[in-house]
């Protein structure tokens, strides 16, 4: 059977007979990418097949296949797949919601036909929900409506035809229960499980049997619902016989099953789960499991190209005609997204140059749009003294104390985890003089963002300019073209660092559910969702070699020559000694000093989430989950600590975010010079005369007990971040290489798990790969995205790795940019890989837009804030890094309770700084309450120790 020369093996090379199916459109790859000019790169296990032409001759021409998207997170990974897999074919996207397509409009059929019409054929998708509820499935109910009308009345061919469909997952009950079957819910859902698909080769159903001449294959589950066209009341020996055995149950007279999975139940039972059925009179055909998964091994990729085969062959024997449209008058669009630089409507890079040097437009333009523009950079570099760390720098330079500061640490650059290299980190980044830098800030729902400039040459200037827009196509348009204009690429010969000047800052979690489309209710404040500060000053620590750059972006068009700051700093340095955390510990009180000293108002007092409502809440995800509305859930909760406060913060003038209905409230423990300081100056000291460690110290202590490769201090914006995130979310080169490295499956460090080995024992289980692999697949459709079809590998899969407190399993997903055009609209950079994978998938589940709204309802609309968004840079050199922030605590410079304390003097209210820790782990069917509560204590309790150990 497998050596017999497949018949079929050239149907879809050959130009079809029926003139009108030539489709006539442009002999490039009608992608807005242009063709890669990068080594071909595997799409996961999936090899990208090298394409064979047998006619260099022909015409080159695409067959196009309509994919209909009910928002799953798979999506990309399958039109990646068929792009990749099968010749000369171009995949559109449709949503199932589409607005161009309102079932209740009264043009609908007809609009909708004529849609179909443009296509080869149709892949109904995977999603969150159910068959039964019409919103889940959208126009995939209308797939099979629209064309039994078609049939019926006799049109066979032509624009209405019956035409090939392919239902996956969620578009596969579509097709069951379209063909008379029921969909019903699995005894125990399987969402990343592998499981081998059985089937019978060589099963009735003529030539549509798309398993034909496929081995038996592994293949990636993700599903709580499933098919039932009477398959458990067929005897065993009546299904092994197959499919001239089968009579058809239920009134499914029409659906044929092709393959099935046996998952032997705790009740010993042994549950026939449909994998694959075919329709016996229409061209329609059905896949449970995801063909597209990382996990789902080679050999399935042979029943999606049967499956293309069957359907250019129905084409072919009906003359059905694919109806020739131009591009603009396809409702449908392409699979990857345009460019950030495409959606501007204002002029970039070297046009907006021309412009303003050919025009007067230069003369309109305002103060931010000059800054920093055409940089070029110049650094020093110096030997840092024996044993200097990173916060002895911090301190040296004197940003310890400073309202804005951006440090980026690889904490565990020198531990002994066993963390890879690539993320052990080599670099550490510190911004300085951001009190001169150009801020960013965004508040999302805004229909503006506003650049922000406090101080020019040590002037007090207070700046700040809001920026419509519309004219950029929303946030990231207008960061993306803000950086273009001042990038330092284009073949200059740059140092190899990370981070030559550019962007830094947070982005919020409730930022990425607005990227989503998500929408957001009721805030309660102003705080900007995104805070990049334009950083030219910096200094960037290379702990391998024990060096430190310093280093400037300047324009040599408008700044002064002078490059006195880097002098200074590299003085500064060289006489750093590494005594500044000695200071810092020997000015601690200890606790008996501690004890005499602190008044009861000092006490800090910490909210932990309720450990049955945590429970609870679980339950509640894994409802959803057997529902079918979500794989995989990310439920996190947060610890709220109260304590006097401790930073120098910003005075009320220069806090403009603030919500305007939270008015600050004056603290009467003020004396009368305190309150005319606080006027006066924009720094204002603490209340209370007892030390209270600040965030800094917070952020050392954090640091030296969790060292993390992706630690963090920052203040920026009126926010206040200390991380000890392990968590890298993407990081890109300069090459347009992009790696995201998901983390999922968390064990606790104990005397019973204290190696690798051990650790590896208990996380390679089918629970924790599950969990993983979700993730992984819901990353790689991110990437495509904006990599493209077969730009997408998976490096490393479900490895473990040691960090301080915890082992974490990890994955690496690569991904490569579109190689640049000479057009600049075009050109794609590592923002647009940002931009399109906020939030993080680890922090939402899967499907990330259906599991982040089902979270909101869960977590009560309570916003993650910081924790759950992502802290990073992107580079002037168009390099960047970003980490989940995790394992982290956060605080806002206007967020204040006012608590009554009793001092020497009787009772007086005091007001006191609320620090928030979020902490969760990812709900699946498989997990117990009482596991994920653990879970997520455990990853409390790194964060929450520092406020124990500080007092
Ligand atoms: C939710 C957290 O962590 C996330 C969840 C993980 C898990 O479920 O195993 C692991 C790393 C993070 O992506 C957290 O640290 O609070
Ligand atoms: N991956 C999917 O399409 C899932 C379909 C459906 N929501 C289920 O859980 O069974």
């Amino acid at each position: 059977m497998d050596d017999q020369p497949n018949s079929e093996s050239n149907t879809n090379m050959v130009t079809p007979t029926h003139p009108s199916l030539i489709d006539s459109s442009s002999s490039e790859s009608s992608s807005s990418h242009p063709p890669s000019s990068e080594p071909h790169i595997t799409n996961g296990n999936h090899v990208s097949p090298t394409k064979t032409r047998n006619n260099e001759n022909r015409k080159e021409k695409k067959h196009k296949i309509l994919f209909l998207d009910a928002y799953d997170s798979f999506s990309n990974n399958i039109t990646s797949l068929l792009t990749t897999l099968l010749d000369d074919v171009d995949v559109y996207v449709l949503s199932i919601d589409s607005p161009l397509l309102n079932p209740a409009s009264p043009d609908f059929g007809q609009r909708f036909r004529r849609e179909l019409a443009q296509y080869t054929a149709v892949v109904c998708g995977p999603g969150p929900g159910s068959p039964d509820n019409d919103a889940d499935v959208g126009l995939m109910n209308y797939v099979w409506q629209l064309q039994l009308d078609a049939a019926e009345k006799g049109s066979n061919g032509g624009e209405g035809g019956l035409l090939p469909v392919l239902g996956i997952c969620l578009g596969f009950q579509s097709l069951v229960k379209y063909g008379g079957g029921e969909v019903k819910r699995l005894k125990r859902g399987l969402h990343g499980m592998v499981r081998e698909v059985l089937h019978r080769p060589d099963a009735n159903g003529g030539d549509g049997n798309i398993f034909r001449d496929v081995k038996p294959f592994k293949a990636t589950l993700y599903h709580s619902l499933c098919g039932d066209i009477g398959q458990h009341e067929v005897s065993e020996a009546d299904w092994r016989e197959g499919g001239t055995k089968w009579k058809p149950i239920k009134g499914c007279a029409d659906l044929l099953p092709l393959a099935w999975v046996e998952e032997e139940r705790d009740d010993g039972e042994v549950e026939r789960i449909l994998m694959g059925v075919k329709h016996l009179r229409k061209p329609f055909w059905g896949l449970q499991y995801h063909p597209e998964s990382v996990c789902t091994e080679q050999e399935g990729n042979k029943v999606i190209e049967n499956w293309f085969k069957e359907a250019l062959r129905w084409n072919e024997a009906r003359g059905r005609v694919v109806m020739e449209v131009g591009e603009g008058e396809r409702l449908a669009h392409q699979a990857t997204k345009p460019s950030l630089l495409s959606r501007l409507q204002v002029p970039v890079g070297d046009e907006q140059t021309t412009l303003s040097t050919t025009t007067t437009t230069s003369e309109r333009k305002i103060w931010w749009e000059r800054m920093g523009t055409r940089p070029e950079h110049r650094s020093a570099t110096v030997r840092l003294p024996h044993g200097v760390q990173v916060s002895d720098v911090v301190e040296e330079l004197g940003l310890d104390g400073s309202d804005k500061v951006v440090v980026l640490e690889s904490a565990n650059a020198t531990a002994t985890a066993s963390a890879r290299a690539d993320v052990r980190g080599r670099y550490s980044i510190i911004a300085a003089g951001l009190e001169e830098a150009l801020r960013l800030e965004y508040h999302t729902g805004d229909e503006y963002a506003t650049f922000k400039l406090q101080k020019v040459n040590g002037l007090q200037v207070d700046l700040s300019e809001r920026v419509f827009l519309g004219p950029y196509g929303g946030i990231w348009g207008l960061v993306a073209s803000f950086q273009e204009m001042r990038s330092l690429g284009g073949g200059v010969e740059l140092p190899d660092l990370p981070f030559l000047g550019g962007f830094m800052g947070f982005i919020t979690y409730e930022q990425g559910l607005s990227d989503i489309d998500i929408h957001l209710e009721n805030r309660q404040h102003h705080r900007p969702d995104v805070c990049l500060a334009w950083v030219t000053k910096s200094v960037v620590i290379d702990h391998t070699l024990g060096l430190a750059h310093i280093q400037e972006l300047y324009s040599s068009d408008t700044d002064l020559d002078d490059d006195a700051w880097m002098r200074s700093t590299a003085d500064r340095l060289l006489s750093t000694s590494a005594h500044h955390q000695h200071q810092f510990l020997n000015n601690l009180p200890s606790p008996a000093k501690k004890a005499k000293t602190r008044r009861p108002s000092t006490s800090t007092s910490i909210q932990t989430p309720l450990t049955k409502e945590y429970e609870a809440r679980v339950k509640t995800c894994q409802e959803f989950i057997a529902a079918g509305d979500s794989y995989e859930l990310c439920l996190t909760d947060q610890t709220k600590i109260t304590r006097p406060l401790s930073d120098m913060i910003p005075s009320a003038t220069s806090q403009e975010h603030h919500a305007p209905q939270q008015q600050r409230p004056t603290s009467p423990t003020f004396n009368r010079k305190q309150q005319q300081r606080r006027r006066s100056s924009s720094l204002v000291p603490t209340t209370t005369s007892t030390p209270v460690p600040s965030s800094w110290h917070l952020y050392k202590t954090l640091r030296s007990r969790q060292p993390a490769p992706f630690a963090s201090y920052l203040r920026l914006g009126g926010a206040t971040l200390v991380s000890a995130s392990p968590e890298r979310f993407l990081t890109y080169d300069r090459h347009g290489r992009c790696s995201m490295r998901p983390m999922k499956g968390t064990v606790r460090k104990s005397e019973a798990v204290s190696t690798l080995e051990q650790a590896e024992k208990i996380l390679h289980v089918p629970k924790e790969e599950a969990e993983n692999l979700m993730i992984v697949d819901l990353v790689r459709h991110d990437l495509h995205s904006i990599c493209g079809a077969g730009n997408v590998e998976v490096s490393d899969l479900l490895k473990v790795e040691e960090y301080q407190s915890v082992f974490q399993m990890i994955t690496v997903v690569e991904g490569q940019l579109p190689s640049p055009s000479s057009d600049n609209k075009k050109k794609y950079t590592g923002l647009d890989v940002l931009a399109a994978s906020l939030p993080p998938g680890s922090m939402t589940g899967a499907p990330k837009k259906r599991s982040c709204e089902l979270l909101q309802q869960i977590e009560q609309h309570r916003e993650r804030s910081l924790y759950s968004g992502v802290v990073g840079y992107m580079c002037v050199s168009g390099r960047g890094d970003w980490s989940v922030t995790i394992r982290s605590l956060f605080r806002w410079d206007d967020e204040r309770v006012t608590v009554q304390v009793q001092g020497e003097d009787g009772q007086s209210e005091e007001e006191h700084e609320v620090w928030h820790i979020g902490a969760g782990g990812a709900v699946t069917i498989l997990s117990t309450p009482e596991g994920e509560r653990e879970e997520m204590f455990t990853k409390l309790a790194g964060p929450l120790r520092v406020f124990a150990d500080l007092g």
